[in-house]
């Protein structure tokens, strides 16, 4: 099980300085839609030449045009890059063969897909490497969590690595860790802490303590 957190509420010379106090205690950095919408996908290659050795994720969430902005994203140093799982099977298809092609992964991002199990299926047979389950901002907002989803695509998903993703905490990170996703992604349960370091050291500690 591995560790990714999500940067979405800074500028890039703030994500780079947050990471250089917990880039020992994580796997992936995901560059977050509102960074990429701030900053561009300059935000993805500063990140990847600040730290070469972390794994970077695009949260691009790609609905359209997979293979174009895939290919874009990888130029900027991307080695994940996420698309909708609402998005039609052709641009997921186009994003995994760009991928495919530049050595790089796609996660299916199923947020605010109504029937989990059965697109999770669809998705897993067209050879994403990790569909993840999200309540976004807005859904945390009317008191909502991913964790019933994450064990709906466990029972179907049998090619894809799983991952969960939205308002996850320190309080919370043990009841999604039984579930045995393959990727437990932070954001604010990290970023919003004083203490950034002994928060993301304590993730990682249980973290590994699952699979
Ligand atoms: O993808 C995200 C969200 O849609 C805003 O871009 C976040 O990265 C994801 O929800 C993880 O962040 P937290 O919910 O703060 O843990």
């Amino acid at each position: 099980m591995k560790l990714q957190l999500a940067l979405d509420l800074v500028t890039i010379p703030e994500g780079i300085e947050l990471v250089k106090e917990v880039e020992a205690y994580i796997d992936i950095v995901e560059i977050g839609t509102p960074v990429v919408i701030n900053e561009g996908l300059r935000a993805v290659k500063e990140m990847k030449e600040a730290f070469p050795n972390l794994n970077v994720l695009a949260d691009l969430k790609i609905m359209d045009a997979g293979g174009y902005e895939v290919m874009k994203a990888s130029e900027a140093g991307a080695d994940i890059i996420t698309v909708l799982g609402v998005a039609d099977d052709s641009t997921i298809r186009g994003a995994v063969e760009e991928a495919k092609k530049q050595g790089n992964e796609i996660m299916v991002d199923m947020i605010n897909v109504k029937d989990i199990e059965a697109r999770a299926k669809e998705i897993d047979a067209l050879g994403v490497d990790y569909i993840c389950v999200h309540s976004g901002y807005d859904h945390q907002a009317e008191g909502k969590n991913s964790f019933a989803d994450l064990s709906a695509i466990k029972r179907v998903v049998k090619h894809a690595k799983t991952a969960i993703a939205g308002g996850i905490k320190l309080d919370t990170l043990p009841e999604v860790i039984q579930a045995n996703p393959d990727l437990v992604i932070v954001g604010g349960g990290i970023t919003g802490q004083q203490d950034k370091k002994s928060t993301a050291s304590t993730m990682q500690q249980l973290v590994k303590q699952g699979r």
